[in-house]
This record gives structure tokens, C-alpha cells and sequence, in this order.
């Protein structure tokens, strides 16, 4: 079965669930008091889809400010871009369209951008309505589903979703899977932001 290597970053501001959202897809685990990231982590998990199998090589962003310039060394080369906000937080809402931005001006061009509205178990305190979120990613292209770190809602629906909109290979490769090209899909923008 062919291997696929696919880089993935998270991004988002500081507290939306970047870290749990990984330790829940990877670890099936999450930390109530877990720590925040420090500058960037790094985890992998192998899945299989299909007739083949992808390993997300998932870069953990750190939200804090004071980091914001390392954004770009983790998006760059990124198959797929996961920006997270927080749905009991209306500005977190206002700084994943920045993201957008951003990664549509220096990104790597057709990221698969999956938008995520964390912490979708926090509906009694919610800021931000799911209906009204829905608009924006559905204007570009972006994966959109309210997901729980905690409760485990729609996480690993999460990145068989980015598995589904990655195009397969024209080539499998013979082991190992580095370096092979993408080949777009004219029948589904991956993302029209731009
Ligand atoms: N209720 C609830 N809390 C969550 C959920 N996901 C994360 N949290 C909590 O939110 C806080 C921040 O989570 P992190 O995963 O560290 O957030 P982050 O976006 O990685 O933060 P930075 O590392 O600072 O960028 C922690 O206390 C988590 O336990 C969720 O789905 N529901």
C-alpha cells in the first residue's frame, strides 16, 4: 500500500484548542490543565484511506503573539492548513479570517484549509452561532464542522475529510512516498480564497 506523507499545521490564536485537538486525533487523550505550546510541536499518526496510507505530519502552532513570526516556517509546505477558533470567543472568529489571509498571500498554493470551531461541547456560552460561521468557509472552500477536543466530537472526521480533499497520487511511489506530485482536481477547489 502506497505511503503518503502529508505535512499539516494548525493555526489559531492561544487557547482555542490547537494541542488537544492533535492529542485527541493522535492520542485519543485530552488534558483539561495541558500547558501551552511553546513555539511548536510536532506529532505524526498514520491512517489509512482508501488504498492508501497518509501520514499527517501535524505541526502544533503556538497562539501566543510573541510567536506569531514562526507561523510561516510550519505553513509553508503544508497540504492542508487547520485553523482553529474558539466558538465561545468572538475574536477568535475575527483572527482565523487573518489566517486565511495570510496563507492565501504566502502559503503554499491549493492548501486544503479546514476551519475548525472548537469546543462545540461550551453551546450554553457560545459567542459565535454555527450558522453564521458557516458562511465564511463555505465562500472559500474550507472544510467547516464545529468539532470538541474534549468530548471527541468530529476530530477524526476532521482529517478524513483533508485525506478526501487531498487529490490522489498520478503515481504511487515505491515505498516510503516522499516527493511525489499532487495533482489537482478541476471538479473541487481545494480553496478560492485568494
Ligand atoms: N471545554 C473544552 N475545553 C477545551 C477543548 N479543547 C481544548 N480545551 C481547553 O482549552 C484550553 C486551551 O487548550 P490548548 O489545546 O492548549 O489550546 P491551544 O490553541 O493549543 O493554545 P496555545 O498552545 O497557547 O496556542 C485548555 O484548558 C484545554 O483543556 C474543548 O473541546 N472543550
Amino acid at each position: 500500500m502506497a505511503l503518503r506523507e502529508l505535512k499539516v499545521c494548525l493555526l489559531g490564536d492561544t487557547g482555542v484548542g490547537k494541542s488537544s485537538i492533535v492529542w485527541r486525533f493522535v492520542e485519543d487523550s485530552f488534558d483539561p490543565n495541558i500547558n501551552p505550546t511553546i513555539g511548536a510541536s510536532f506529532m505524526t499518526k498514520t491512517v489509512q484511506y482508501q488504498n492508501e496510507l497518509h501520514k499527517f505530519l501535524i505541526w502544533d502552532t503556538a497562539g501566543q503573539e510573541r510567536f506569531r513570526a514562526l507561523a510561516p516556517m510550519y505553513y509553508r509546505g503544508s497540504a492542508a492548513a487547520i485553523i482553529v477558533y474558539h466558538i465561545t470567543k468572538e475574536e477568535t472568529f475575527s483572527t482565523l479570517k487573518n489566517w486565511v489571509k495570510e496563507l492565501c498571500q504566502h502559503g503554499p498554493p491549493n492548501t486544503v484549509v479546514a476551519i475548525a470551531g472548537n469546543k462545540c461541547d461550551l453551546i450554553d456560552v457560545r459567542e459565535v452561532k454555527e450558522r453564521d460561521a458557516k458562511d465564511y468557509p463555505d465562500s472559500i472552500h474550507a472544510i467547516f464542522v464545529e468539532r470538541s477536543a474534549k468530548n471527541a466530537t468530529n476530530i477524526n472526521e476532521l482529517f478524513i475529510e483533508i485525506s478526501r480533499r487531498i487529490p490522489s497520487t498520478d503515481a504511487s511511489p515505491p515505498s516510503g512516498g516522499k516527493g511525489f506530485k499532487l495533482q489537482r482536481q478541476p471538479s473541487e477547489p481545494r480553496r478560492s480564497c485568494c
